[in-house]
Parts: structure tokens; C-alpha cells; sequence
């Protein structure tokens, strides 16, 4: 499915997500923003060490944030961080680049300080944390370790051995085919699904579509940004929360 941009605004249709109701940044652009200022006042630890439930809320009490407020603050440090990329991999696609959050330790922080804050308090603990291939790889495994949580990928045809249960998916700029193994979830496991980006839906539904072949219990997905003109969301049939939306306009 193509992803032209809208050339109207129209507003977000979200269950959840922390830039709503209150958006602390809509004026994203393609030119490319200044890199996120860490906030000196807000603590976190870029070494990690919280692997519990519990951590993101002590980690409020220190800061002596309400939750909203610090996802707020987050929210905002994260979102002047993206880049965007016009006409890649192909004409008519606005990349977003999330690269810059894992380039600085303390944005890191922050973005997997944010995931777990939102997951703690409106999910079910997870059994497992299942990430996409392979940008869900650069957060995933962070966040299920911060929940207490197991990791499980979904990986594109063809990676993983052993008996592997498959789905075929299209998303914003071609289609493929996700894979994961049968023993990755146990029949019963509560499971979150996370990536970095929800565009058309596709890779979402796909990977959701696995959990419950093999058997899980679909809490529901996490992303860190969403394409809210594409309405990819209204593909899944589990709670979404997205950190961040984008090309909204
Ligand atoms: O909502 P959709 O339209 O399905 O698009 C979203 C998916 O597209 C990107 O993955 P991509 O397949 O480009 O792979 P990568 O993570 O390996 O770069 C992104 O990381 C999501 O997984
Ligand atoms: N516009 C986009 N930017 C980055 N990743 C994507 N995956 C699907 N659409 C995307």
C-alpha cells in the first residue's frame, strides 16, 4: 500500500496515545529538527538497573512528577529528536528515522523509561514481549527486561529454524512474510507487541495474527511513533498505544 501524505489535517482518531490530548509537538516537518535536549531536571538511568513493574513509578516518585507530567516532558525530548527522510525507500514515502533515540544514552533512557511508564500502568503485566524485525529489535528486548518480562521475535521468512509458524503481511512500501517460533509463546503467556512505527498496520496485524497461532493472549501493542493517515490501528483488534504520532497533516 502507498503512503502519500494527506494534504488535509484531520484529527487523530487514537484510543492512546501520550501526545494526546494535549500534543506537546505537531509542527514536525521533513526538514530535519534539532536534535533533543536532555532535560537536567528529570532523573533516569542510562545504565538501566530497574527490571521490575515498579521501576518507572519510583523513578516518578524521584523526580517528583506526576506520571502524566513526566510523559509529557518525554514525549516532547523524544519527538525534537526524529528525523525525517523524504521519497526513501521509494517516491511518495516520508521516512521517519528514529535512529537519534539510540544514538544518545540519555534519549534511550528516556524512550524506554517512557514505554514502561505507559505499559505499567495501562497493561496487564506481559509474559512476553514480542518485537518485529528488526527495528522492534532495538527497544524490544530493553523494555522486556524493565517489565520482567520474556523476549520473543518476530522475524522476516527464512531466519529462524525449527518449525516456525509464518504470516504473509503487506505494509507502507511492499509486502513480505513474518515468522516466529512455535515454542516462542506458550499457550495462556500474556503478550505485548511492540515495534518502533505503526504505518499501514500490516506488520502489526501480521505479527498478532502469530501470537495467537501459537496460542497467546494478546494484550495488546505498543509503538513508538504512528503515521496517523494511514489509520493503521483500525487494523488491530487489541489495545494500542503509540508514544508518539507524526504526519498528521
Ligand atoms: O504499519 P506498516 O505499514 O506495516 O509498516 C510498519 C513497519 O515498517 C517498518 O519495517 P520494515 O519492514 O521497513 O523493516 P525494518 O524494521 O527491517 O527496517 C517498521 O519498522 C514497521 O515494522
Ligand atoms: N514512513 C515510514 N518511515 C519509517 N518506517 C516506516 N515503516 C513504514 N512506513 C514507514
Amino acid at each position: 500500500m502507498s503512503g502519500v501524505h494527506p494534504n488535509s489535517t484531520s484529527p487523530p482518531s487514537h484510543t492512546s496515545t501520550a501526545e494526546h490530548p494535549a500534543p506537546p509537538h505537531q509542527d514536525s516537518t521533513a526538514s530535519h529538527p534539532p536534535p533533543g535536549k536532555p532535560d537536567p531536571t528529570l532523573t533516569g538511568s542510562a545504565t538501566g538497573g530497574d527490571s521490575d513493574h515498579a521501576a518507572a513509578q519510583r523513578g516518578l516518585a524521584a523526580a517528583g512528577a506526576s506520571p502524566t507530567a513526566e510523559l509529557a516532558s518525554l514525549t516532547l525530548r523524544l519527538k525534537n529528536s526524529l528525523r525525517q527522510f523524504p521519497d526513501f525507500p521509494s517516491p511518495g514515502i516520508l521516512f521517519e528515522d528514529i535512529m537519534p533515540l539510540f544514538a544518545d544514552a540519555k534519549l534511550h533512557d528516556d524512550l524506554i523509561r517512557a514505554l514502561s511508564l505507559h505499559v505499567s500502568q495501562n497493561f496487564d503485566k506481559p509474559d512476553v514481549v514480542v518485537g518485529l524485525d528488526a527495528r522492534g529489535f532495538l527497544f524490544g528486548p530493553s523494555l522486556a527486561l524493565r517489565l520482567g518480562a520474556g523476549f520473543a521475535p518476530v522475524r522476516k521468512k527464512g531466519k529462524l529454524p525449527g518449525p516456525c509458524e509464518t504470516a504473509g503481511y503487506e505494509k507502507e512500501y511492499g509486502s513480505d512474510f513474518f515468522q516466529m517460533q512455535a515454542d516462542a509463546v506458550k499457550p495462556g503467556q500474556k503478550v505485548l507487541v511492540v515495534d518502533d512505527i505503526i504505518a499501514t498496520g500490516g506488520s502489526a496485524q501480521a505479527a498478532g495474527s502469530l501470537v495467537k497461532k501459537l496460542g497467546g493472549t494478546l494484550l495488546g501493542y505498543a509503538f513508538i511513533l504512528e503515521l496517523d493517515f494511514l489509520k493503521g490501528r483500525d487494523k488491530l483488534d487489541a489495545p494500542v498505544y503509540t508514544l508518539l504520532s507524526s504526519q498528521g497533516k
